[in-house]
């Protein structure tokens, strides 16, 4: 399994949001080891399938960002099938809720040692808490991620997907076990397009993030590799 980064250059999970393979190898390329991880989302997934994941687990760890929320004998075969392929980090929904977890684990853990980490998506860092009433729930996205972080935990998650703002609220009620991976993250002065709960890659990291997901700022940005770099030499030790 990946080990949880002790530094800041580990700390970064650049998502490769394209629907091209070659392109998002070229970005790749042109981070250099900046990113210690590469993110492979939906959009990518959907448009080359694993071969994508594949040809990105050949230069890198990769996050398969593809938040699995189906029923629990579903999500288990989508587990089995994608750990032969070797992602170090799947996402699956925790809306879906403790038996689907538990059965992701259940399948994760017949692929031994190098079984990937498997992340709870909470709420998602676009939702705030007016998007959260219009789908039924009551009370704001804290007390929602914490609700979803214990129980997804209790079945079987090794960490959780939140926003940071969730950073060091998770860490006091749950300690220093769960791993947490953060996107929504913006350096200061960029556009958060349609993230709502956004935060600088140093107040994630200060919070308690292991890992910080970054993407339209480095992939957007004129040097990628650049952006990727700046974004690791800011972040505390
Ligand atoms: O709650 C979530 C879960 C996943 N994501 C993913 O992270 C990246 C963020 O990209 P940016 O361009 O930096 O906004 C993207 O791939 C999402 O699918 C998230 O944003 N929020």
């Amino acid at each position: 399994m990946l080990a949880r980064p002790q530094a800041p250059g580990g700390r970064l999970i650049a998502a490769l949001d394209t629907p091209r393979l070659d392109e998002a190898l070229s970005l790749a390329d042109r981070m250099g080891g900046a990113p210690a991880v590469l993110k492979l989302g939906l959009e990518l997934f959907c448009a080359e399938g694993p071969a994508a994941l594949d040809a990105l687990t050949a230069r890198a760890p990769v996050f398969l960002d593809v938040k699995l929320h189906d029923i629990p004998n579903t999500v288990a075969g989508a587990i089995r099938a994608l750990c032969p392929r070797g992602p170090a980090m799947v996402t699956l929904h925790a809306g879906g809720g403790p038996a689907m977890i538990a059965a992701a684990r259940e399948a994760a853990e017949r692929a031994g040692a190098t079984r990937p980490i498997l992340l709870a998506v909470t709420v998602l860092t676009s939702m705030d808490a007016a998007t959260l009433h219009e789908v039924g729930v009551a009370g704001g996205p804290s007390q929602q991620v914490l609700r979803l972080a214990r129980m997804a935990l209790a079945a079987g998650a090794d960490g959780l997907v939140c926003s940071a703002r969730e950073v060091a609220m998770l860490r006091d009620a749950l300690g220093e076990d769960p791993l947490l991976v953060v996107p929504g993250i913006r350096p200061a002065g960029s556009d958060p397009g349609d993230q709502a709960r956004v935060a600088t890659p140093e107040e994630a990291v200060a919070a308690g993030a292991d890992w910080i997901v970054v993407g339209r700022p480095i992939t957007a940005a004129a040097d990628p590799g650049a952006a990727a770099r700046a974004i690791v030499a800011a972040l505390p030790r």
